[in-house]
């Protein structure tokens, strides 16, 4: 036996309960969603929220809390590239090697710290409460000394240390500043063009939350009864389009609850409207939408359609799609048939129509407001599955239509390959059919700015306040 004498143990902290804090707890469950049954954070909040709601009753978790738990969750997933940029220079191991949970937890700390108001010290106490709740005690220190060695600089201060100088790498530097993969800043910089004040901005508004937009839909509701709500403003270049300045919760709106209104953004209801609008010799009385689901267009075309006595034939591959689109057109006024339909396929007899949408699948990248995770799902080969798809429907929207009518090919993304090659594409191999100018059509309605060298159009978020929609409309001549 040794006669050293021992070292006095020191007395072992009491332990403490970790405080459960409902906001953060909300949040680290939401991004596990996203992260691991890849949900989407704008379907799987709201169900979070009222969860919470319910638990904890509205004096526990009250409005503010909802809106910092979307903030939390909506922030973390958009700025995920800066932040995980900053986490690497911040942790001892490749990110690759962190436990998603632990990086989950980290963002959240690192959003809080750069990306909000919350002093650091409440940042970082916060989160470390999470990591104890969450994690456990052991990773909860980990937790801890990361988020200090972040908390040593502001946002500015490591975005100098970890994006290259932008004269060294252009692409790279807007990518870790802005938080877009690279292959997203070069492809929305190929399709936008311009220098990089023009690029910037588009990466900027697509970090900013959108506002929400209504449509009343004609016959239906008027825009009157939408302004009275709340904050409501008009909409910019839609006649039927209203804006909740203030965010809004457009469940609680009469209209939108009895489908006599919906949420939709002013660049569809301007791309539904441009091809209503498109001049046409001849009859005027059947409509086709070839990919209806889930109804935005399909519902605002129905009534526009019964305001002139056409009829609306909506298509969706997918049966229960389907039944989404069969709720937004019920109650139409006039007459409208939704079917379960392939559109590469016709189940009607070429020719057929006056008018056809084809508003196809695609890879999302203009809508990047809204889903602030689609930037990290979505691979450069997703544009070779969409490829073939979106030129076999365009040809079939051509063939369905008559001599003399007209098809709108729209997409909700900016990206060249899903928009002007897979028109060229198929105009070249459809000799009976010519581009028709979209932009005097959207000009018309409220003075549409910066349509571009026509003939089709693209919309885009900095510029026109809408998602970046893309349209080209074609006329079949033969
Ligand atoms: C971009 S979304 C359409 C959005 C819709 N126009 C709206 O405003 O609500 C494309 C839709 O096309 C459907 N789709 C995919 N392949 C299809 C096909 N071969 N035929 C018909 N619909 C298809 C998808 O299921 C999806 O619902």
């Amino acid at each position: 036996m040794s006669d050293t004498p021992r070292r006095p143990r020191r007395p072992a902290k009491p332990h403490r309960r970790p405080r459960k804090d409902p906001v953060r707890i909300l949040a680290f469950e939401a991004l596990r969603a996203v992260d691991e049954r890849d949900a989407y954070a704008n379907l799987v909040l709201p169900s979070l929220l009222r969860k919470a709601r319910e638990k904890e009753g509205p004096e526990r978790f009250d409005g503010r809390d909802a809106a910092l738990a979307t903030e939390l969750v909506y922030g973390t997933l958009r700025r995920r590239g800066t932040y995980d940029a900053i986490l690497a220079a911040c942790v001892d191991r490749p990110l690759k090697d962190v436990d998603p949970p632990v990086l989950d937890v980290l963002s959240l700390g690192v959003h809080q710290l750069l990306g909000t108001r919350i002093p650091s010290h409440a940042a970082v106490s916060a989160t470390v409460e999470l990591a104890r709740v969450v994690l456990g005690d052991g990773r909860a220190r980990f937790v801890n000394a990361v988020l200090r060695r972040v908390a040593r600089d502001d946002l500015d201060g490591w975005l100098e240390k970890v994006a290259p100088p932008y004269d060294e790498d252009p692409e790279e530097h807007l990518a870790v500043v802005h938080s877009h993969p690279r292959w997203v800043v070069s492809a929305l910089w190929d399709s936008l063009g311009g220098g990089r004040t023009d690029i910037e901005e588009l990466l900027r508004a697509d970090n900013e939350r959108p506002e929400v937009t209504l449509v009343a839909r004609p016959g239906r509701a008027g825009t009157e009864e939408l302004l009275r709500e709340e904050s409501a403003v008009p909409g910019r270049w839609s006649p039927y389009a209203v804006r909740l300045a203030e965010g809004g919760e457009p469940g609680a709106v009469a209209a939108v609850r009895e489908g006599r209104a919906g949420v939709q953004d002013e660049g569809s209801q301007l791309v539904a409207l441009a091809l209503a609008n498109a001049p046409l010799d001849g009859p005027d009385e059947k409509w086709l939408d070839g990919c209806a689901g889930p109804g935005g267009k399909a519902a605002l075309l129905a009534a526009l359609a019964a305001e002139r006595g056409a009829v609306l034939v909506a298509a969706e591959k997918q049966h229960h799609r389907a039944g989404l689109v069969a709720r937004a057109l019920a109650g139409n006024p006039g007459p409208y048939q939704v079917i379960t339909a392939d559109g590469t396929r016709p189940a009607w007899r070429p020719g057929s129509f006056d008018r056809v949408l084809v508003d196809v699948p695609c890879t999302g990248l203009g809508a990047l407001r809204r889903r602030p995770e689609a930037r990290w799902r979505r691979r450069p080969e997703d544009l070779e599955v969409f490829a073939p798809l979106q030129r076999g429907l365009l040809r079939t929207a051509l063939e369905s239509v008559r001599v003399g009518g007209v098809v709108g090919y729209a997409t909700c993304s900016p990206h060249p390959a899903e928009t002007r090659a897979v028109v060229a594409d198929v105009l070249k191999q459809f000799p009976g059919a010519e581009p028709v100018d979209a932009r005097p059509l959207l000009a018309g309605l409220a003075g549409v700015p910066d349509l571009g060298d026509g003939p089709d159009v693209q919309l885009w978020p900095h510029r026109h306040g809408t998602d970046a929609m893309y349209l080209a409309l074609v006329r079949r001549t033969r």
